[in-house]
């Protein structure tokens, strides 16, 4: 068999990890894919610029378009991220005969449909393990091993900035400022941390985990999202004291809708979780993701969700699942949408809340703050009071309403004249101490 060649643009934490894994694991890889894999070129923005891998200088090239045109290429691996050029340079590859591989949540999440046609129509393979959840196996499952089942909901930790930031403020009462740093220093956060802290970064492995789970088209922009940064101090420390943990889950659920089919909710928010639930244990800038569906039940898949070597890992089981394919003159099973559901408004989903109160310590003060929950039409679970007098906080943790019920009663509260502050206003996952 001749060999493959593989075209990799980009070559930053990822693509450093990338070019190495492929250089040094050339043998191995030869004997699982049946033919040898060989290094096209590369593409880099500067060809001086210091990097992580010794490249074959004469394999390096700036010129990205250039080297996704060769009628060589086999493979082509985008590892540079961001929308353009990237976006133009998959089309470009996969019009001229190139399966691809790419990391690019971002771009998959905003125009996966174009890129999917793309390769649809080019008859090859786009595959992008490695833009969820990084080294986790967690796209292949969903697509493949749970194919024949019925996933009914995903709900993960797939941002390792932010696990990391939010287990430094509960582990060691770290500033956010002081954990983020220490994030970037590790290589986890994107280029921008807006992406990760906002929520962006996994408002977009959101939509791409609802669109396989529940076989529809899902954008980053259905997503309702939510970051960290309003996280304080004192909601984790809210969250302590209910035995509990926050964490930013990105969630996508089936949820049935009076007289129709079942619609997507996709949403990016912290959470406070019970420290019993499999995602509490999740630390540092570890991801995990967890699968409830209806034969199967509930299932976890946890690891490295950022990093250039694992995610370069996902990036190289790609890589030679799309090679082996070549190699058979064959293609992967393309996009599956046909289930073609609608979204479900964030107004609409169902969730429960805990809210912290800063209240006057005297007579009729619960009772007003009953009325409010019981005006919007919000049961509540459990009340407690904490501090006496001047220091009174009144805790409640909701039953199920609608998110728009319990962010309408939220406000009654704070417009109210015996509410001295809403301290902490967090959603609920799992059943609170
Ligand atoms: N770093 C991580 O932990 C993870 C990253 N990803 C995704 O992997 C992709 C790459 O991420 P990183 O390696 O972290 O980014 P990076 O910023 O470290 O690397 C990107 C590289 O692409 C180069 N580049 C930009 N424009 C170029 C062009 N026109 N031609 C050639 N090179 C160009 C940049 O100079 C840079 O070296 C992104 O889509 C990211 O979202 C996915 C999972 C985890
Ligand atoms: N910035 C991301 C990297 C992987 O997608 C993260 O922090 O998880
Ligand atoms: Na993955």
């Amino acid at each position: 068999m001749r060999p493959l060649k593989v075209a990799v643009l980009g070559c930053g934490s990822v693509g450093s990890q990338v070019v190495r894994l492929l250089l040094e694991q050339a043998g191995d890889l030869a004997a699982r894919v049946g033919a040898p894999i060989e290094l096209a070129g590369v593409a880099v923005r500067r060809l001086d610029a210091p990097r992580d891998v010794d490249v074959p200088p004469d394999l390096l090239t700036t010129d990205a378009q250039g080297l996704v045109a060769r009628d060589d290429v086999d493979v082509v691996v985008e590892v540079i991220g961001g929308i353009e050029p990237a976006r133009g340079l998959i089309l470009s590859a996969l019009e001229n005969g190139a399966s691809v591989v790419t990391a690019n949540k971002a771009l998959l999440a905003e125009d996966g449909a174009t890129l999917f046609e793309a390769a649809e129509k080019a008859g090859r393979d786009l595959y992008y393990e490695a833009a969820v959840a990084g080294a986790i196996p967690i796209l292949r499952p969903l697509r493949e091993s749970l194919a024949g089942d019925r996933v009914t909901k995903v709900m993960g930790i797939v941002n390792g900035t932010t696990n990391y930031i939010l287990d430094k403020m509960d582990t060691q009462g770290s500033g956010f400022d002081e954990a983020l740093a220490e994030a970037q220093e590790l290589g986890y956060a994107e280029a921008d941390p807006t992406a990760d802290v906002e929520g962006f970064d996994a408002a977009a492995k959101a939509a791409i985990l609802a669109s396989l789970a529940f076989h529809s088209r899902v954008t980053a922009s259905d997503v309702h999202r939510e970051g960290i940064s309003e996280v304080t101090a004192a909601d984790v420390a809210s969250a302590q004291a209910m035995g509990s943990v926050v964490k930013l889950l990105a969630i996508a659920e089936l949820r049935s809708v009076a007289g129709g089919d079942d619609a997507v909710s996709a949403r990016v928010h912290p959470v406070m979780i019970p420290r019993s639930h499999p995602l509490a244990s999740v630390r540092e800038a570890f991801n995990a993701v967890f699968v409830e569906s209806e034969a199967a039940g509930q299932l976890m898949f946890y690891g490295r969700g950022a990093g250039g070597s694992p995610t370069a890992s996902a990036v190289l089981g790609d890589l030679v699942t799309v090679a082996r394919n070549v190699v058979a003159g064959t293609k992967g099973a393309g996009e599956s949408a046909y289930a073609d559901r609608a979204m479900l408004p964030m107004g609409e989903t169902i969730t429960r809340y805990h809210v912290s109160l800063d209240v006057a310590d005297k007579a009729g003060v619960l009772a007003a703050v009953a009325t409010a929950f019981a005006d919007h039409g919000v049961s509540i679970q459990t009340v407690r009071q904490e501090g006496r007098d001047a220091d009174a906080q009144l805790v409640v943790v909701s039953h199920e309403a609608t998110d728009a019920q319990l962010a309408a009663t939220v406000e009654a509260l704070r417009g109210m004249d015996i509410v001295r502050d809403v301290t902490s206003v967090m959603r609920v996952e799992g059943e609170l101490a």
